[in-house]
């Protein structure tokens, strides 16, 4: 986390207690830990451990004051869940809900029932994204204005003190908002000219009171998406409209046949990270369908040339290349779009150990390893004459099918053609760095980004590690001959061979070396480790 995020979470700890005594020190949330790599009680963090999502407060028996605004520069956050014990009724919390909680843009859900929390409710009109706020037995006041979220599914604000939107006083406000039915009334507006939705929401409350909680509402993405998106949506008439249909390209997959623009505008929107080109986003059609869209970021290419590109890549399939289905390429903005995949990456399961019956033993990293490295080869040789390759190799970009099958996701981010924006992207870590070369050839750099996976599947470490130079320390373990040590432990206690686990090491080191010129091509790369594997079979099939 930042360091501005970390002192505010510190903050808003320090307000609380334990039934009158501090807070226990094993929880964590303290200047010299981080709440994300040292596990913080209560916090959940992305799959990448670098930022907060979730605070979840629930099992910790709190007390004390509940300072909602200590927590408003952590922007990450998409959950805030605090709720005392029915039993602890005498409102042993205290607190308020600023008006600041609506900057947490990527708030989905705000739980902090049964508290003793006071003041005005705040604008959550600004918090679109927003999909459950339970605020019940408080001391809430003020009016509840007028305010409509598609994405709202649960909203219970009872036994509070509301005044009605109309001024008169309505005390014990009880009402459960049940989501029943979404109704879509396209309306064009010619001075936004957005779409407008309404919908239909049925209160049942046990006073007689109607409150009106519909409002029109650009669509239903997160506040970010939505904003980030419409701004290049504004047009202002019928053929404007057909134009911006025209910038939204749907490739050949059936799965989002007919896609528009406005389609990926309304959806439901989560964030699922940021990375070095840009914000990703997961959201879902009307049909349910999940898609992924990718926001590039900075990405000075020209339309005619984006497009050009995104058609050649369409032409270009390999089955363990994940397809993109569409894309979107205007002035301000660029987006690919591909099917969302369920199944995790590389990246969580080598952070994370096994998971859904995934496992990564030595038969599943070298498949994996020649899986990859056949598909490149493939997609090298096809579009080298267009230089076009894959840019950003990671282990993030490999996802997994439900047979664990590895696919390549987002081939080619990054345009050759532009040098200047290449060096960023690849300076993400300090082993490229100190390695780095400023004639950037992105074949080349593909070759680079699988020597560090094959390092990756071979150690069991991952590259992103806080300014650990991950390439140098396996250098230098492998010229003090320490190989063995290098070597993920489960490898060596699954007995896995050495001889083979070597090979692939010299493979990883060729592919790394910081001498361009002297790294092999991915043909030949493919070649080698494909030799590992069937020597890796063979063996299987004698011992058997
Ligand atoms: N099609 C997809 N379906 C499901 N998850 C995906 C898909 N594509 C990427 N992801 C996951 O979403 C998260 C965020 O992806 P993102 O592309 O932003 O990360 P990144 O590769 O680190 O960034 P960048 O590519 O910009 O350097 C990662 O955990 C990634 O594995």
């Amino acid at each position: 986390e930042t360091e501005e995020a970390k002192q505010s979470l510190i903050s808003f700890m320090s307000k609380l207690t334990v039934s009158n005594s501090s807070i226990d020190h094993s929880w964590g949330w303290s200047n010299d830990t981080d709440p994300c790599k040292n596990e913080w009680k209560g916090v959940t963090c992305d799959s990448k451990s670098v930022y907060v999502k979730k605070i979840d407060l629930e099992s910790l028996s709190l007390t004390g004051t509940l300072d909602a605004n200590a927590i408003c520069t952590v922007e990450t956050l998409t959950r805030l869940k605090s709720q005392a014990q029915q039993c602890q009724c005498d409102k042993k919390f205290s607190g308020y809900v600023p008006n600041s909680v609506s900057t947490l843009i990527n708030l989905k859900r705000l739980e902090v029932t049964n508290y003793n929390i006071s003041g005005d409710l705040p604008d959550l009109a600004k918090i679109s994204g927003l999909i459950s706020f339970l605020a019940e037995n408080h001391g809430l006041t003020g009016k509840i204005l007028r305010f409509n979220f598609t994405n709202l599914q649960q909203f219970n604000v009872s036994s509070n003190n509301f005044s009605s939107p109309s001024g008169y006083a309505v005390l014990s406000l009880h009402f459960l908002l049940l989501i029943v039915f979404t109704s879509m009334k396209k309306n064009k507006n010619d001075d936004d000219n957005v779409k407008k939705e309404e919908k239909i929401v049925e209160a049942k409350k046990d006073k007689d009171v109607s409150v009106d909680f519909s409002a029109d509402i650009p669509s239903n993405a997160s506040s970010e998406y939505k904003s980030s998106m419409s701004k290049p949506m504004r047009y202002s008439s019928t053929d404007q409209s057909a134009l911006v249909s025209m910038l939204m390209v749907v490739l050949t997959s059936p799965v989002v046949k007919g896609l528009r623009f406005e389609d990926l505008l309304k959806a439901p929107a989560e964030l699922l990270g940021r990375g070095n080109h840009g914000s990703l986003y997961n959201i879902t059609l009307e049909n349910g369908k999940a898609l992924v869209v990718k926001r590039i970021k900075d990405w000075s290419i020209s339309s005619e040339e984006f497009k050009k590109r995104m058609q050649k890549i369409d032409q270009v399939r390999h089955p363990n290349v994940l397809p993109l289905v569409a894309f979107y390429c205007s002035e301000q903005e660029k987006l690919m779009v591909y099917e969302y995949q369920q199944d995790g990456s590389l990246f969580s399961l080598l952070l994370q150990g096994p998971q859904n019956g995934k496992n990564l033993n030595w038969g599943s990293r070298l498949q994996i390893a020649t899986t990859i490295a056949e598909s490149l080869a493939f997609m090298h040789k096809e579009l080298q004459d267009n230089g076009i390759a894959h840019g950003n190799l990671n282990t993030s970009n490999i996802l997994f099918n439900k047979k664990m099958e590895p696919r390549l996701s987002e081939y080619c981010l990054v345009p050759t053609d532009n040098q200047d924006h290449a060096p960023t992207l690849l300076l993400s870590s300090n082993d490229y760095k100190t390695n780095r070369d400023h004639n950037i050839d992105t074949f080349k750099e593909d070759m680079y980004g699988l020597g560090i996976i094959l390092l990756e599947l071979l150690t069991g470490k991952l590259r992103y590690n806080n300014g650990f130079n991950f390439g140098g320390w396996v250098h230098s373990v492998v010229r003090e001959e320490w190989t063995a040590e290098v070597f993920d432990r489960a490898l060596i206690e699954e007995r896995a061979s050495e001889g083979r686990m070597v090979n692939l090491l010299q493979i990883a080191l060729k592919c790394i070396n910081p001498s361009l010129e002297n790294r092999l091509n991915m043909d030949e790369v493919s070649v080698v480790i494909s030799a590992i594997k069937g020597e890796e079979d063979r063996s299987i099939v004698s011992e058997v």
